[in-house]
C-alpha cells in the first residue's frame, strides 16, 4: 500500500470535483486485470494478504480462462496535492463478442485508459475499444504495459500509439501491471487528465443501469452510475422504462467488496439492492429515478443486444430435458443475452435452440452448464440469422437450417460483418488469401506502423462464426487479431443441403452453405456418417441433396449382426443376458426411418470439423 492511499470519501457527500470515473481498455491479454489488482492494492482497498490473481474475475471460468467476462465497477481512495479523491474503476471485457459490455461501461465513464502491452502493440481490440471510446466523448489516456517484459519495445509502440491518437510519444505513461512500475503515476494522471462528473445536485435523481448480475444469495445486484440527484437506502425507486417500483433495500459501492453506504450522490458509481430475483426486472440501459418525485425524462439507453449465432442444445442423456430448461433458466437471470427455447430433432430429441452474441458466448455458456449444473450436452453447428424470401414473396427468418422454407426461394439474405484484421505485413498474403476464400471483400489496408497492417474486409458472419479465428491464428502463427462489427445484410446464393438416410432427412446435420460449397459439405458429410453408423441389415444410403437434387451419396453395406453367434454353447442364461444387453443398446439408439443409429454416432459426426478444414488443407 502506498503513502498515498487515503481515507475513503463518503459516496453519500462527495463533492464531484473530487470524483473520477474511468476504466481501461484493451486488447485480450495486454494485462487489464493484472494492473487493476496493483490498482486495488497501491490504493490499499485489498490487503496484501487478501490479494489473489484478478481479483476481480469472479467467476471461476473467468479466473481459469483467464478472461474478464461481467464488467465490475471498484471504487479507490487516492491522493494527489494534499486533496483526496474518489476513482471509480470500471473493468471492460476485451473479447470481441462482449463489445457491448464494454460500449456500457464506457458510457458510466469520462475517461478511459487504453492500455497497450509493450512487447505486442496495438491489436484489432485495442483499434474497437478506441473508437468506441472516442465515439462516448472520453478522455484518453495511452498507457504501455509490460514494460519488464525483455520482449517489450516501448519506444516503437510508443511511437505507435501516439500516431494513432496524436500527441506525442513522451505523452505515453510505461507501467508494468507486475511489477507495478508506473502505477502511481498512471492514477496521478487520471485524475489530472479525466474530467470531473456533472450532474445537477438538486434535480429529481436519475441514475443510469450500466450492469446487472445475479447473485444467488442477494437476488439482482445493479450497478449504476448516478447524473443527478442522490439515492439513499430505504428509499422508493421506479425503473423509468417499465415504471415498476422497488424499495432500496441496500446501496452502497463497491471497494471492491461491497459496502452499504449512506447513499449515492452525483456521479457516483455504485450498485444497489431491491430483492427482484430477475435480472430482466433491472435492465442494463434502463435509468432509475425517484418514484415519489420522479425525473420526467429518461437517460440515453443501450440497444439490447442482438444474438447473432443460434445453436441447439440438446442433452445427452434425454431425462436431463428438465434440468437442462431450469440451469438455462437461472443462467438467463445472469445473462440477459441469452436467448432460447425449446426445440426438438429427430436425431437429437428434445433440447433448445438458443441464441448467443458470438461462439465465445456460445461456448462459455456450455461450459457453464456442463460445470455449474453437471450436464452433458450436444451443440449443433452454429448457424447466423437469415431471412429467406419464397415466391409468394412472403419473408421467413431462419435461425435453424431445418425451418429453411421448402418451397421456390426467391431470395436469401445473410448477416455481414465489417472485419478488421492487424498483423505484421508479412502476413497480408495469406490473410487475404483466407478472407477471400471466405466470401470476404477488402475495404481496404491501412499501415499503422512499419510492418503492421490494418486489413478491412466485408465478410458473410456465417463464413466467420465456424473456426475462422482458428485458420487465422494457426496461419499467422498467432500474430493476427481481428475484430468485426455488424454492417447489414446482403443477398447471397445460398442454399440448404439436407443429409438423408435411407430417403429420410435427418435434421441435425441440414445446413446453409454457399452453393459453391454445397457440394463440399454433402460429400463431407455423407462420408463421415458412412464411418460412424453401423452397418444395418440392408444397405441404407447416405445422400447429400438440395431439394430433390442428390448431390452426394455413399451406402452403409449390409450386415446381419448376431449377437449369439458368439454362444456356441447352449447356456441359455447366458444368451438370455447378451439378448438383454442389446436391448439396452438400442434404448440409446434414435429411429431415424427404419434406420437405427446410435447417439453417439451423431454426436461424433457434429462434433466433426466443418468441410473447411478439409478444403482449406
Ligand atoms: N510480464 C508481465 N506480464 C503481465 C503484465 N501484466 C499482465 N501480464 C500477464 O499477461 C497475461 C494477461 O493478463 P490479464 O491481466 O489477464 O489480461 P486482461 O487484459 O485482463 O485479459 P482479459 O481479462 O481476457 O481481457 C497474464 O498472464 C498476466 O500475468 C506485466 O506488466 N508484465
Amino acid at each position: 500500500m502506498s503513502p498515498r492511499a487515503t481515507a475513503a470519501l463518503e459516496p453519500a457527500a462527495t463533492d464531484p470535483e473530487r470524483i473520477r470515473n474511468f476504466c481501461i481498455i484493451a486488447h485480450v491479454d495486454h494485462g487489464k486485470s493484472t494492473l487493476a489488482d496493483r490498482m486495488l492494492q497501491l490504493t490499499g482497498v485489498v490487503e496484501e494478504r487478501d490479494m489473489r490473481a484478478q481479483y476481480l474475475d469472479r467467476m471461476d471460468i473467468e479466473r481459469e480462462r483467464g478472461i474478464t467476462i461481467k464488467s465490475q465497477a471498484v471504487r479507490m481512495p487516492w491522493a494527489l496535492a494534499g486533496d483526496d479523491y474518489a476513482l471509480n474503476m470500471i473493468d471492460t471485457p476485451g473479447h470481441v463478442d462482449f463489445t457491448y459490455e464494454v460500449s456500457r461501461s464506457l458510457a458510466a465513464c469520462e475517461g478511459a485508459i487504453l492500455l497497450v502491452d509493450a512487447a505486442q502493440g496495438i491489436e484489432a481490440q485495442t483499434l474497437a475499444n478506441l473508437y468506441l471510446a472516442l465515439e462516448n466523448d472520453l478522455e484518453i489516456i495511452p498507457v504501455l504495459n509490460k514494460i519488464d517484459l525483455p520482449a517489450a519495445d516501448p519506444d516503437k509502440y510508443a511511437a505507435e500509439l501516439a500516431n494513432l491518437i496524436g500527441g506525442s510519444p513522451d505523452d505515453v505513461l510505461r507501467v508494468s501491471g507486475k511489477t507495478g512500475a508506473g502505477v502511481d503515476m498512471l492514477l496521478d494522471r487520471v485524475v489530472e487528465r479525466i474530467p470531473a462528473p456533472k450532474g445537477d445536485a438538486s434535480a429529481p435523481a436519475r441514475a443510469m443501469i450500466f450492469d446487472s448480475v445475479y447473485d444467488a444469495y442477494r437476488g439482482v445486484v445493479t450497478y449504476v452510475r448516478m447524473v443527478d440527484g442522490k439515492l439513499t437506502p430505504r428509499q422508493r425507486i421506479q425503473m423509468m422504462s417499465t415504471r415498476a417500483t422497488h424499495e432500496l433495500l441496500e446501496i452502497g459501492v463497491s471497494s471492491p467488496e461491497p459496502a452499504p453506504t449512506k447513499g449515492l450522490g452525483v456521479g457516483e458509481v455504485g450498485y444497489l439492492i431491491t430483492g427482484v430475483k430477475d435480472v430482466r426486472q433491472s435492465k442494463v440501459g434502463d435509468t432509475v429515478t425517484d418514484s415519489v418525485k420522479p425525473a420526467t425524462t429518461a437517460l440515453a439507453g443501450y440497444t439490447d443486444p442482438k444474438p447473432m449465432v443460434f445453436s441447439g442444445l440438446y442433452p445427452i442423456d434425454a431425462s436431463d430435458y428438465p434440468e437442462l430448461r431450469e440451469a438455462l433458466d437461472k443462467l438467463k437471470l445472469s445473462d440477459a443475452a441469452l436467448n432460447y427455447e425449446p426445440e426438438t430433432s429427430v436425431a437429437l430429441g428434445f433440447g433448445f435452440r438458443c441464441g448467443f452474441l458470438g461462439l465465445l458466448h456460445l461456448e462459455i455458456v456450455t461450459e457453464r452448464l456442463e460445470r455449474e449444473f453437471g450436464l452433458d450436452i450436444i451443440t449443433t453447428a452454429p448457424s447466423v440469422v437469415y431471412e429467406v424470401t419464397t415466391e409468394d414473396k412472403s419473408t421467413v427468418t431462419v435461425t435453424n437450417p431445418s425451418e429453411f422454407p421448402t418451397g421456390k426461394v426467391d431470395s436469401v439474405s445473410e448477416p455481414i460483418v465489417r472485419a478488421a484484421i492487424l498483423a505484421p505485413k508479412d502476413y497480408v498474403g495469406t490473410i487475404m488469401e483466407l478472407c477471400q476464400s471466405r466470401r470476404g471483400t477488402l475495404l481496404g489496408m491501412d499501415y499503422l506502423s512499419e510492418d503492421r497492417v490494418e486489413i478491412k474486409y466485408m465478410m458473410p458472419l456465417g463464413e466467420i462464426v465456424f473456426d475462422f479465428f482458428d485458420h487465422l491464428k494457426s496461419r499467422t502463427q498467432g500474430y493476427a487479431s481481428l475484430d468485426y462489427e455488424p454492417a447489414g445484410e446482403q443477398q447471397a446464393d445460398l442454399v440448404k443441403v439436407d443429409i438423408l438416410l435411407q430417403g429420410e432427412q435427418v435434421d441435425a446435420f441440414s445446413a446453409i452453405v454457399h452453393r459453391d460449397k454445397a457440394y463440399a459439405y454433402g460429400v463431407l458429410m455423407t462420408a463421415r456418417l458412412k464411418e460412424l453408423i453401423p452397418r444395418q441389415q440392408f444397405e441404407v444410403p447416405v445422400q447429400a441433396a438440395i431439394g430433390a437434387r442428390i448431390i452426394a451419396r455413399e451406402s452403409i453395406r449390409a450386415m446381419r449382426k448376431d449377437v449369439l453367434a458368439k454362444c456356441y454353447g447352449g447356456d441359455i442364461t447366458r444368451k438370455r443376458k447378451l439378448l438383454e444387453k442389446q436391448k439396452e443398446g438400442k434404448k440409446r439408439m434414435k429411429m431415424v426411418g427404419r434406420v437405427e443409429v446410435p447417439q453417439e454416432a451423431f454426436i461424433a459426426a457434429l462434433s466433426g470439423d466443418t468441410e473447411r478444414k478439409d478444403k482449406e488443407k
